[in-house]
């Protein structure tokens, strides 16, 4: 059997609430996956959700950087990374860096909610057949 799925989870400010819905709405196959996030989000699926997450540094101090360098060593499976599209950001180049390197590794990267559905949706189907087999 396959180890535990590894996901990042990142949201801006303005899509913070977005990700606790959606967190909260794959609550239980998240608790069962590794988990590593950027620091605010981290706190509040913490806080919220109660889910055991592993917190970076808050995005603007280097945090998308962390989990770039994460994915870029094979650590991580699959990103949800819900960005704000309309507010710019100090560490734009940290952003746009971390989803190169998921292009780079060919690693699943949600960058809004209609897709995050659809990435999770899927591991998780995945991840219960293999945990049938
Ligand atoms: O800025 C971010 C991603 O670019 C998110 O960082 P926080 O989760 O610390 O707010």
């Amino acid at each position: 059997m396959s180890m535990k799925p590894r996901i990042a989870l990142i949201a801006h400010d303005k899509k913070k609430d977005d990700m606790v819905t959606l967190a909260g709405e794959y609550r239980e196959f998240l608790a069962g996956c590794t988990l590593t996030a950027t620091g605010t989000t981290g706190a509040r699926l913490i806080n919220e959700l109660g889910l055991a997450v592993e917190c970076m540094h808050s995005g603007p101090f280097g945090g998308d950087l962390q989990i770039g360098a994460q994915l870029v060593m094979g650590n991580i499976d699959c990103v949800v990374f819900l960005r704000d599209p309309m507010t710019p950001q100090p560490h734009e180049p940290d952003i746009n860096a971390l989803v190169r390197a998921c292009d780079v590794h060919d690693i699943a990267c949600a960058t809004n909610v209609s897709t995050a559905h659809l990435v999770l949706g899927q591991l998780m189907l995945i991840n219960n057949k293999e945990i049938q087999a």
